[in-house]
């Protein structure tokens, strides 16, 4: 489902507030940051149907409403992440699907100083990997496990890969993996088991 310019907007100067509140320590050079940030958001409400944006984020989601922390264009708190989808050219590897994102991540993700949380690089691979579980055809499925190995710090302000592909299926199991590279570099990696809930995936005639 298409977000409206004007929630898109709306959603990109709350996440201006936010980034303002973590990086400005100074209340005059912050209250005028706000003030900026208000009237923007005052112009806008004022019409909705006159809003326009610059270089809207295609739905590209397998899941239909997201609202997800990490991947909705109107969730403020997601950075957001823009899933697409391709097949893994011979180079790296196989011919395998996977669904991946080119994100950059701001202060307000920060754990480590000048480090993305390890919380929220879980959240970003768990988003990623559950989209590759969803790959055309197959039923609707819960992350079950999900373990991550931290190699490397992610580093905020630039450009880093998440990536999540299926390793194998067993029935109602989806057993995924995926990681996250920074300039060409494994910085984190995850492996983790989708499981279709016994109604989705059981045969229409053994349904009651
Ligand atoms: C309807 C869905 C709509 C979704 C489409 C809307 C999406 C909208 C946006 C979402 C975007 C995505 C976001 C990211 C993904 C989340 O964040 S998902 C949210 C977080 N996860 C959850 O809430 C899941 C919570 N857990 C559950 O609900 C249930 O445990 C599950 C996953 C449905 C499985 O339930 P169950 O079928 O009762 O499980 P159970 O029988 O114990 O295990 C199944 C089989 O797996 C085996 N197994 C269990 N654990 C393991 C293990 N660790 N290793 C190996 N085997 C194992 C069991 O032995 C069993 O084997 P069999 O006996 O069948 O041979």
């Amino acid at each position: 489902m298409s977000v409206s310019p004007f929630a898109e907007h709306t959603t990109r100067l709350t996440r201006s507030l936010i980034n303002a509140l973590v990086s400005e320590h100074d209340d005059a050079a912050l209250a005028s940051r706000v003030r900026e940030i208000a009237a923007d958001l005052s112009a806008a409400a004022e019409d909705p149907s006159v809003v326009e944006i610059r270089d809207p984020m295609r739905p590209r989601s397998r899941f239909r409403l997201d609202l997800t922390p990490a991947s909705s264009a109107r969730n403020p708190i997601a950075p957001p992440l823009e899933i697409r989808h391709r097949v893994r050219g011979a180079a790296e590897d196989d011919g395998t699907a996977e669904s991946y994102a080119d994100v950059v991540l701001p202060l307000q993700y920060q754990g480590p100083p000048g480090r993305v949380h390890g919380g929220i690089v879980a959240l970003m691979l768990d988003q990623v990997l559950g989209d590759a579980a969803h790959a055309s055809g197959l039923p609707p499925a819960f992350t079950r496990e999900l373990t991550l190995t931290y190699d490397a710090g992610t580093p905020l302000n630039s450009t880093v890969r998440v990536s999540g592909r299926i390793s194998r299926i067993e029935g109602r199991k989806r057993f995924m993996e995926g990681e996250i590279t920074a300039d060409g570099v494994v910085t984190a990696r995850a492996r983790g088991l989708w499981i279709s809930p016994r109604e989705q995936s059981a045969p229409a005639s053994s349904r009651s």
